[in-house]
């Protein structure tokens, strides 16, 4: 039987679909839920906000968009999302994306690992546990921060197999050479000649 993490980061490659290809990124998509305690077939959940990069004008990631569709909806500044995510006893929240979420970015513009830590503040504990399908890709940033980073703060975080080259095949549609790219980022070894 599949994990019944699979059918969220299909609905995340969904959204990544629907990102404009660019060279200058990689197409993600999040979904942001809230989820009961001790539900194992997750039959509770409640989906609180979608995005996909670059759905939200300017440079914008998926998880950004995610938190900023919420923010947009509850009428607060983006910055304030960890004021209005519920608290609710006995439920958690629960973030699923395409891609580990980025711990540096080129353009300077503030990470997503920073903006799910801190949706946590004073008694909130913010986003629970992070879910994505690939690690990122050296591509930009080198060996990626993230997942250390959401460590550190004490955040969650689960690398969930299965969807790779679908995850990689969207998320690198942009690029020059992105059957390449997906390969090498997949670790399969290029075939040279003498080995053929
Ligand atoms: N998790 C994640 N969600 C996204 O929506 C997205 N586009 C990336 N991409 C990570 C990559 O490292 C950065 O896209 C580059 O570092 C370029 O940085 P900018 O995006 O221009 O700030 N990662
Ligand atoms: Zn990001």
């Amino acid at each position: 039987s599949t994990s019944p993490h699979i059918p969220y980061l299909k609905q995340c490659l969904s959204l990544a679909e629907q990102s404009p290809p660019r060279p200058t990124n990689f197409r993600v998509g999040a979904v942001l839920l809230s989820r009961k305690d001790n539900d194992p077939t997750f039959t509770d959940d409640r989906i609180l906000s979608t995005g996909y990069t670059m759905e939200l004008a300017g440079n914008t990631h998926a998880e950004q968009c995610c938190f900023s569709n919420y923010a947009a909806v509850h009428k607060v500044p983006d910055d304030q999302v960890g004021e209005v995510l519920p608290v609710e006893p006995g439920r958690k929240l629960i973030m699923y994306v395409t891609m580990e979420p980025c711990g540096k970015r080129l353009s300077g513009n503030a990470p997503c690992v920073q903006r799910i830590t801190r949706t946590a503040e004073g008694e909130r504990e913010g986003i629970h546990k992070v879910y994505f399908g690939v690690k990122e890709p050296g591509t930009f940033v080198g060996e990626s921060e993230g997942c250390r980073m959401l460590t550190q703060a004490g955040i969650d975080w689960e690398h969930v197999g299965g969807l790779e080259r679908e995850i990689l095949t969207v998320a690198f549609a942009g690029h020059e050479n992105a059957a390449e790219e997906v390969r090498a980022a997949l670790g399969e070894k290029e075939t040279n000649v003498d080995d053929i």
